[in-house]
This record gives structure tokens, C-alpha cells and sequence, in this order.
């Protein structure tokens, strides 16, 4: 059996930083996200992978669009932004699909219920 932890947490990979909370890790998708691309399998693999990752993905993004919905961003003035286009084919997820990835710092308005 794969240890999922273990993969994830290899900072052959990973490098040094892997118990960071880095998201913008993943800013040039999955694949460039470590030096194996395929070191990333929240779902499992093979056979037994998670029956309901497609079901899991689309709640997780509903439940950000719900989330989204209540707050407000916008560029931070003073804050250098870049913007990048990529393409992947090597998604877990699917299997072509184009991104926009801006990496900058936000400001965050939450508007409270
Ligand atoms: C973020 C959410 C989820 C994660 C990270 C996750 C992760 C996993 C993992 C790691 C496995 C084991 C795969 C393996 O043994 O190689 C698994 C199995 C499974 N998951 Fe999920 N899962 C999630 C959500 C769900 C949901 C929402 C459902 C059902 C609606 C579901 C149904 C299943 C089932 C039925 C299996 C067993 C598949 C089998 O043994 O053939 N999972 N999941």
C-alpha cells in the first residue's frame, strides 16, 4: 500500500520547504509543482483510486465559489503582479486544460453575514 503522506512529504521531491504553506507551489501547475511530476496523488492510484474525486473537485469548487461570493478582492497598489498562461496535459484531474495563474497580493474584504 502507498503511503500518500509520505510521498507528499518527500523533500527529495518537495524540497526543504515542504511543511511550508506554499500554494503559489502550484502556480505552474501540478506537474512543476515538485521534481516528479507524477510524486502528486491525493486520490490515490490505480485501481482503487477515490471513486468520487470528480465529485469531490466540483463540491470543493462550489463550496470556494460560495465562499468567493461573500468577499471582495482587489490588487494591492504597491505590489509587483506577473500573469501566466500555461497549458497541461498531465493533470490528475483531466486531461487537457488551459490555466491563468496571477501571482500577487490581494487585499481581502470580507463582508460578514
Ligand atoms: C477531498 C476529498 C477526497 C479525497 C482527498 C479522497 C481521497 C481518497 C483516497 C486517497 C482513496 C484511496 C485510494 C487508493 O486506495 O489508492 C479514496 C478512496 C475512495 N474514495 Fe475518496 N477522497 C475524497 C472524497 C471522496 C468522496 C466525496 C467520495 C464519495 C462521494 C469518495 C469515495 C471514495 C471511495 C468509494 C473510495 C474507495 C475506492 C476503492 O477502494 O475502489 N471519496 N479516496
Amino acid at each position: 500500500m502507498t503511503s500518500t503522506l509520505s510521498i507528499h512529504h518527500d523533500r527529495e521531491v518537495r524540497g526543504e520547504d515542504v511543511e511550508e504553506f506554499k500554494p503559489e507551489r502550484f502556480s505552474e501547475g501540478i506537474a512543476k509543482a515538485s521534481k516528479d511530476h507524477v510524486a502528486f496523488l491525493p486520490f490515490g492510484w490505480g485501481p482503487r483510486i477515490c471513486l468520487g474525486q470528480n465529485f469531490a473537485m466540483m463540491e470543493a469548487k462550489m463550496a470556494l465559489a460560495m465562499i468567493l461570493q461573500h468577499i471582495s478582492l482587489s490588487f494591492h497598489p504597491h505590489m509587483p503582479m506577473s500573469l501566466h498562461y500555461y497549458h497541461s496535459s498531465t493533470s490528475t484531474w483531466s486531461s487537457s486544460y488551459s490555466t491563468c495563474a496571477i501571482r500577487c497580493h490581494l487585499r481581502v474584504e470580507i463582508a460578514l453575514l
